[in-house]
């Protein structure tokens, strides 16, 4: 049967592809591809991907529109039941829009679009999406944003930081992110949002690899399971 997942599109979405890429690299099976009009998911789907870009221009502001789309219902609802949820830089703001994750992404605290490679600590490996990782371990990832400055209220913060919600942290300033969090996941443990962008490091021909062992780890959950 393989891995099924599937990969939203937005108007103005453009990691979509290479999201699809990075998760057929993982599992060996090519991902669904679901339009932002859809009102439902395929069928029995393993993994849902919400990727990066400039959906609806980033206009309002960034993921706000996309939050509201016919398909983010069927999203939040999957969610509810259990089905992991990624998230990455445009995806990740979707999902603070959408309610899916706490916080906030704010304007870079520089006032400037940031695209670099930056180090990442693991700060949770314990996590479907991080368990091929070795907890601390030091990574390295491209961010592309401008608004990558994530915010929460202190008590948000160290709830997130108490319950091990903090995925990845940034090892330098980057953006202005309050801990330097760079991805959190939900209460339940099934939903990551995060800024660096994991699908633009999964080929030789990338800057590196890094990002392979967090499609992998959600793929070796399900061989597990
Ligand atoms: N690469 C991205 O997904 C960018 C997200 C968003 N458009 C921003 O610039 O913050």
């Amino acid at each position: 049967m393989g891995f099924r997942s599937a990969v939203v599109t937005f108007p103005g979405s453009n990691c979509d592809r290479d999201m699809a890429v990075a998760l057929e690299i993982a599992s060996g099976t090519p991902a669904l591809r679901v339009w932002h009009g859809d009102a439902e998911l395929p069928e029995r789907l393993d993994f849902i991907a919400i990727p990066g870009g400039f959906s609806y221009g980033d206009y309002l502001r960034s993921g706000a529109m996309a939050a509201r789309s016919p398909i983010m219902r069927a999203i939040v609802e999957a969610a509810g039941r259990g089905v992991p949820v990624l998230g990455v830089c445009n995806g990740f703001q979707v999902l603070t829009e959408s309610g899916l994750l706490p916080g906030a992404l704010m304007r870079n605290a520089s006032q400037n679009f940031i695209c670099r490679t930056v180090s990442l600590k693991v700060e949770n490996s314990q996590t479907l999406f991080t368990s091929q990782y070795d907890q601390g371990e030091e990574i390295q990832v491209p961010v592309a944003h401008h608004d990558g400055n994530f915010f929460a209220d202190t008590e948000t913060l160290d709830r997130l930081e108490g319950e091990g919600r903090v995925a990845f942290r940034y090892l330098d300033a980057v953006n202005g992110s309050q801990r330097d969090i760079a991805g959190i996941i939900n209460g339940a443990g099934n939903v990551l949002g995060m800024m660096p962008h994991p699908e633009r490091a999964v080929e030789p021909a990338h800057a590196g690899t890094d990002g392979r062992k967090l499609f992998a780890s959600a793929v070796a959950r399900l061989v597990d399971a």
